[in-house]
């Protein structure tokens, strides 16, 4: 199979992959790029494998970084881009599930090839655009399969982050996991034990935004992947209810809070399960204002004051997880409500602390109570917002 219409981001590394030759050495396309520029998906960068050794691929380049020398990765700046050409190598001595103690670089193409986790993934490109598929990758793209390159058991032993691979590639590509390759997951889910919670977030949410999430939900479940990341042990009958809803979630913020309203997790227990995730004080702190606001939601119709401080962002992002859990809701009418509220942030209120003490209030806990009255009071639109209305209100108090 010949590509004849590269795109930009292909020809652009055209010259680097010639330079690479004419010192030489074999180069190829890798990786997600083929795999991607094969399915028409957005390619984000484009990686090269090499016959050179990290120090040969230095010296054929002018501005370079020394990246992951170990394992054979060095970065080279070309042109308006930069591209981490790797050496040709195999991983071997996984002691720990995670790692490989050490790489060994190859002479060839094939056993680079072969060591990676998918076939879809084990396709490599040369610079005239002819692809390389030493494992069925083509056929298995065309048949949309997920599918271990040989051994998928000794493929997760090497590095189990590829069960959670193999179920974020399903959302995001919207393929199905070859049987033999989910009879793997299934037997080796405990090894994902062994793996840092940010590696295996980082892909849980990739799955969970992507196209196909309740479909790669289902197979996270089946497979018993969900018995072995943070606080889903044992809740598989709550998280059964994820691949039944509405709609995919499309936003991080919305998958986590459909997540932590599928497994019931109280108001004061939101902090540890994000913390458990190990995400950011910002990522958390938007989840518990959504799930605070669709808790709220469930109970009664919120008053203006109560969607002012929720704030427009928390507002759609509510919306948006009431939508995708099939609760009713009417947005319409609550972002109307929202659009129409006299002020949308305390900086819009006409008057300040300063204009009350200049009405003779002193200043202290009286006159921030004065000021929070007056907020609400203008939000509901008992007072207008203006310094004569609000003067004449604060002269009649007390
Ligand atoms: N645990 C892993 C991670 C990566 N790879 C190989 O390294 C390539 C690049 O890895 P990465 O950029 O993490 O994934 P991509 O497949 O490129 O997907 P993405 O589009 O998300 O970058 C993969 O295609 C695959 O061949 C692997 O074999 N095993
Ligand atoms: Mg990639």
């Amino acid at each position: 199979m010949k590509i004849n219409n590269l795109p930009n981001i292909f020809t652009a590394a055209l010259p680097v992959l010639e330079r690479l030759e004419n010192g030489g050495f074999e180069a190829y396309f890798v990786g997600g790029a083929v795999r991607d520029l094969l399915l028409n998906r957005h390619i984000h960068d484009v990686d090269i494998a090499t016959s050179a050794y990290p120090e040969e691929v230095k010296e054929l380049f002018q501005k370079t970084i020394d990246t992951g020398i170990k394992h054979g990765t060095v970065t080279v700046l070309y042109g308006d881009s930069s591209y981490e050409i790797t050496t040709f190598r195999t991983e071997s001595g996984y002691q720990d599930y995670r790692r490989p103690d050490h790489v060994t670089f190859v002479q060839n193409l094939d056993a680079d090839l072969k060591r990676r986790d998918f076939t879809i993934n084990a396709l490599a490109m040369n610079l005239r655009g002819e692809i390389i598929d030493l494992f069925d990758g083509l056929n298995d793209l065309k048949n949309r399969l997920i599918k271990a390159v040989g051994n998928p058991e000794q493929r997760f032993h090497e590095d189990a982050l590829r069960m959670m691979r193999a179920v974020r590639f399903m959302s995001q590509l919207k393929f199905k996991l070859e049987d033999k390759t989910k009879q793997a997951v299934k037997d080796h889910h405990q090894l994902l034990k062994k793996i840092s919670v940010e590696r295996i977030r980082d892909e849980f949410v990739k799955m969970g935004i992507g196209p196909h999430s309740r479909q790669a939900f289902q197979t996270f479940l089946d497979t018993n992947l969900s018995e072995d990341v943070p606080d889903f042990a044992g809740k598989s009958d709550l998280l059964a209810v994820y691949p039944k809803l509405k709609f995919n979630p499309t936003e991080e913020t919305s998958f986590w809070s459909v997540i932590i309203i599928l497994l019931k997790i109280q108001d004061t227990q939101i902090n540890k399960f994000m913390r458990d995730w190990k995400n950011s004080n910002a990522m958390t702190e938007a989840v518990e204002k959504i799930v605070t606001l669709f808790d709220l939601f469930s109970e009664r119709i919120p008053t203006d004051y109560e969607l002012f401080k929720a704030g427009k962002t928390v507002l759609l992002n509510t919306i948006d997880v009431a939508h995708i859990l099939g609760q009713p809701i009417d947005s319409e009418a609550l972002v109307d409500r929202y659009m129409a509220l006299p002020i949308k942030s305390s900086s819009e209120l006409a008057i300040d602390g300063r204009f009350l003490i200049k009405q003779g209030i002193e200043p202290g806990p009286k006159l921030g109570k004065m000021l929070n009255t007056i907020k609400e009071k203008v939000i509901a639109g008992e007072l207008e917002n203006n310094e004569e209305a609000i003067g004449a209100f604060v002269a009649k108090q007390d």
